[in-house]
């Protein structure tokens, strides 16, 4: 098998690994009208159950959720992204039960949104004291889920996110804002639905697993300090392009008027992130042969500058695994770059000994990690973060080759299947690529400055380094390996 097909299977092994269907069933067990909640909660279903959800995954949830309790669930309401409906075949009786809307487009929410999240309102208003409520939450449920605080209008809202988000606010404070400017976000939904027993179970698709950042959290107690929406927007110096009701709807002091008392009914469960692909990936590749490691599920910050600090960690693993003589520079330049990714610095002695330990006995290694990172976008070209991440390791392996004795693959890719507003859900990178873009006439940096990474992949070796398998249907960040093979 080429190296390339080898990672791909590398991947696949994270993204089924997340696949909601699969961690549903993983955390929820029945028998005798009796579910089982992650080993740590049992409840009787033999009464009225209601199902809700907003994210771009929970369909999937909910499809596996009434697979399981399908017989006690009275009632579903879900908010999914537009189109996703489409991708499955629905059971009759799932339709029958659920009410499904599709909306926010490109992520911003709209009428759909506001229509499902009016119904979702209505429905847990009315629960009795002996129902029980699943909330199925995954990443992008903050556009599906919206109820504009007071007497906000949605394009209040939608100008007051925009702006943040257009000033590089992050997901933290741009749910923070979310949580303010919203009658249901930041644990609302939980006052809502009490004193019904409300179960959430919640796919992460935030560095950290913050369950009150992730999809705003609706069923989470909001722990933000009161005047954080006005220091934020001092922060990025929006005061001024706000509408005036944004910033004192952000002025009133109230974050939340819950006290622990009134979460009792409440629980939250945690039920797939990005390390639970990471790991299921390192498990794959340990089948497959090869040492492994986990870096980091948190690596972040500006994809071109990630990529490079992966292309020094490439250089340097390759020399480690290569040299026999004494590695104390080495380990110096290995504790830069891996605080640069995010790594904890503890775990560079480890790291040590397992490259120590594969050039002993000539073994492959794979080093994988995770995390979300960012791109400033300022070319015209086309392209995702992880696409510009490859591309920018592609630049800085180039300056010289990292090695005559290992082959060295670096894939980064999106779990969701989509990279940014391109059809590839990521790119691969190996030491030839530059001599053959070279004799295509291709330069990756003019492709990187211009932000032009979907192009230069679609264009290099007719997109033979271009990862692309469609929308997964779920989404817990980005995934990276990099594998050092013996030649
Ligand atoms: N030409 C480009 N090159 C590189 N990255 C780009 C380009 N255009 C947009 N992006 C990046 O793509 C991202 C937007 O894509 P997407 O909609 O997949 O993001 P997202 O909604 O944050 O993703 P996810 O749902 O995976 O969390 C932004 O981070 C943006 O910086
Ligand atoms: O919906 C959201 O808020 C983001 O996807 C983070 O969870």
């Amino acid at each position: 098998m080429s190296l390339i097909n080898e990672i791909r299977l590398i991947y696949k092994a994270a993204v089924d690994a997340v696949r909601p269907g699969f961690l549903v069933n993983q955390a929820i067990k029945y028998s005798d009208n009796v579910v089982h909640i992650q080993g740590e909660l049992e409840l009787a279903v033999d009464r009225n159950c209601h199902v809700i959800g907003f994210g771009k995954a929970v369909l999937a949830m909910a499809l596996q959720i009434d697979k399981i309790i399908g017989q006690h669930i009275v009632k579903g309401v879900i908010s999914i992204p537009h189109g996703v409906a489409a991708q499955y075949s629905l059971p009759d009786q799932f339709l029958n039960r659920y009410t499904i809307y599709e909306g926010a487009v490109n992520n911003i929410p709209d009428e759909g949104s506001l229509k499902a999240t009016k119904e979702i309102e209505n429905m847990v208003a009315n629960l009795k004291n002996d129902d029980l409520l699943f909330v199925l939450v995954s990443g992008g449920g903050s556009a599906l889920l919206a109820s504009p605080a007071e007497d906000l209008s949605l394009d209040e809202k939608k100008k007051t996110i925009n702006l943040l988000s257009k000033s590089g606010a992050n997901i933290q404070e741009l749910n923070s804002v979310r949580k303010k400017l919203s009658r249901i976000k930041g644990g609302k939904l939980a006052q809502l639905s009490y004193p019904a027993t409300t179960i959430a179970l919640i796919l992460s698709d935030v560095i950290g697993d913050p369950l009150d950042v992730i999809a705003s959290g609706p069923t989470v107690k909001n722990k933000d300090p009161a005047n954080i929406g006005l220091d934020i927007i001092q922060k990025y110096q929006l005061g001024n392009q706000l509408p005036t009701r944004v910033v004192e709807c952000l002025s009133s002091p109230t974050t939340s008027n819950l006290d622990d008392t009134t979460f009792s009914h409440v629980h939250n469960f945690l039920i797939g992130s990005n390390l639970s692909a990471l790991q299921a990936a390192e498990a794959y590749a340990n089948q497959t042969g090869f040492t492994t490691a986990i870096l980091s599920d948190r690596i972040n910050g500006e994809a071109k500058e990630i990529g490079l600090q992966f292309a020094r960690l490439a250089r340097l693993f390759a020399q480690m695994m290569t040299m026999s003589n004494d590695q104390h520079e080495k380990m110096e330049e290995l504790s830069v770059t891996a605080e640069n990714l995010h790594i904890d610095p503890r775990y560079c002695c480890t790291l040590e000994r397992l490259v120590r330990s594969c050039r002993n006995v000539r073994k492959n290694l794979c080093l994988i990690g995770g995390g979300e990172t960012t791109v400033s976008v300022r070319g015209e070209g086309l392209g995702g973060r992880n696409q510009e991440m490859v591309l920018s390791y592609l630049v800085e392996t180039a300056v010289e080759a990292c090695s005559d004795e290992l082959d060295i693959v670096f894939l980064s890719a999106g779990t969701d299947g989509i990279d940014g507003p391109t059809a590839a859900a990521g790119a691969f990178s190996c030491q030839s690529q530059f001599a053959l873009a070279q004799a295509q006439g291709l330069n990756p940096r003019t492709y990187l400055d211009n932000n032009d990474s979907y192009n230069f992949f679609n264009l290099l070796q007719q997109g033979k380094y271009h990862l692309i398998t469609g929308p997964s249907g779920t989404n817990v960040m980005d995934i990276h390996v990099l594998c050092f093979y013996w030649k």
